[in-house]
């Protein structure tokens, strides 16, 4: 395909997007439909319709419209690429700008700037600060690819030798002295040797530096009681936490766990509600609450925009209901560490304030990791409860 032919196809996928449809689903439709595209077509065309999307806000006023096209022309525009090279009207190119799209786009206003709906704009300002905006335009880029060197089996070093073999060059990262950033070869990581051996996985730097920064008993059991695809249960058995459990509301969000846990030679035991209690007290719960995402809009371009405020509210209040839930199998003595991948105070402070509130629980450590640093978003409060 031509770099126009791209242009094209993401713009179809685009209004199909604004339509209401998720754009994984309709990449993967277009994949399927799509023979002439190999697989660097496939790959551009996927990363432009993602930053589109990221930039929606700023790409529509650049680009003159809500559909597709807008949304390309203006992510071009908001790169600094030029648009008339590749919306030429030749072969499967999309068709010659016309004069009104030639036309210079209006002054951004705040929240088209920084592409962030203007409801949350308030919450930005109050959870970020003076960081606010740098860290709202750090948002409008693609987030790198991190991997964790699983240290159970090998030394950073070690992995970034049997990676370059393999010629995918990565680099250590400061978040963690387990974090290496893919520098080349990304999307070769899964299919290399040194993934499927379990020498290395495929997490967020900030998600390894909390897993790093979460104190792990010197006996005693550990639940990951919001395990999901389990990246931090495999982050915290590397550092030796045992035994530990694995337990989610959504069971199949952990069915890649046994094979995950097998290649890094952890052992993890997955439990149902009921099974939580049973073995309850844990010398340590984790509870990665479900949350807003805001920490890793990068990652996940569409989150922004499908966030409202009655779900962020639905948020809070499963939170709380989470830490409720669970406060009762920390064991006395024992600790809950209360994390989220949001940058906002209303899901980070101020839940740790309200859950301070009860007698019987101390504040131990917590730290905010902003997406400055190169990683996520991400948030840890570690709750001491009374011995
Ligand atoms: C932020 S994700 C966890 C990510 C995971 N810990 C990791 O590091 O890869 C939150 C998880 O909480 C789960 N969840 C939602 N409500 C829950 C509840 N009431 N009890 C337990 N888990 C819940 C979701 O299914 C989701 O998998």
């Amino acid at each position: 395909m031509t770099p126009g032919a791209r242009c094209a196809a993401a713009a179809e996928i685009l209004d199909r997007w604004l339509a209401g449809e998720p754009a994984e689903k309709i990449l993967t439709n277009w994949s399927r439909a799509s023979r002439f595209a190999g697989s660097k077509d496939r790959a551009a065309v996927r990363d432009l319709v993602f930053s589109a999307i990221r930039r929606r806000r700023s790409s529509a006023v650049l680009g003159h419209g809500e559909t597709g096209r807008a949304l390309v022309l203006g992510y071009l525009r908001s790169t600094g690429q030029d648009p008339e090279e590749l919306f030429s009207g030749i072969g499967h190119a999309p068709d010659l700008l016309t004069d009104a799209e030639r036309q210079p786009p209006r002054s951004l206003e705040l929240g088209e700037r920084l592409d962030c709906p203007d409801w949350l704009l308030p919450e930005c300002t109050r959870s970020l600060g003076e960081e606010r905006d740098r860290t709202l335009e750090a948002m409008r880029d693609r987030a790198p690819v991190y991997l964790r060197a699983n240290l159970a089996r090998t030394s950073r070093q070690s992995a970034v030798d049997r990676l370059a073999v393999e010629d995918i060059v990565t680099r250590p990262h400061p978040l963690s002295p387990s974090a290496l950033e893919a520098v080349e070869g990304a999307r070769r990581v899964q299919g290399s040797a040194c993934y499927r051996d379990g020498l290395v996985e495929i997490q967020d730097a900030a998600s390894q530096a909390v897993s790093d920064a979460i104190p792990l008993p010197d006996a005693g059991a550990v639940l990951d009681y919001c395990a999901g695809g389990g990246g931090k249960t495999l982050a915290l058995a590397a550092r030796g936490a045992g035994p530990i459990f694995a337990h989610d509301a959504d069971p199949r969000r952990m069915k890649d766990l046994p094979t995950r846990a097998a290649r890094a030679g952890a052992s993890v035991e997955r439990l149902s509600g009921n099974d939580v209690a049973r073995h309850a007290p844990y010398a340590l719960v984790v509870a990665d609450v479900p949350c807003s995402g805001s920490g890793a809009w990068r990652r996940q371009p569409e989150a922004r925009w499908r966030l409202e405020p009655d779900m962020l509210e639905g948020l809070l209040a499963l939170q709380r209901e989470i830490v409720d839930d669970v406060a009762p199998f920390v064991a006395p003595g024992g600790a809950l560490a209360y994390v989220t991948c949001s940058m906002f105070r209303s899901e980070n402070e101020d839940q740790a304030d309200w859950f301070l509130k009860r007698d019987g629980w101390a504040w131990e450590s917590g730290r905010r990791f902003s997406p400055l640093e190169g990683g996520d978003g991400f948030f840890l409060a570690v709750f001491r409860r009374n011995a």
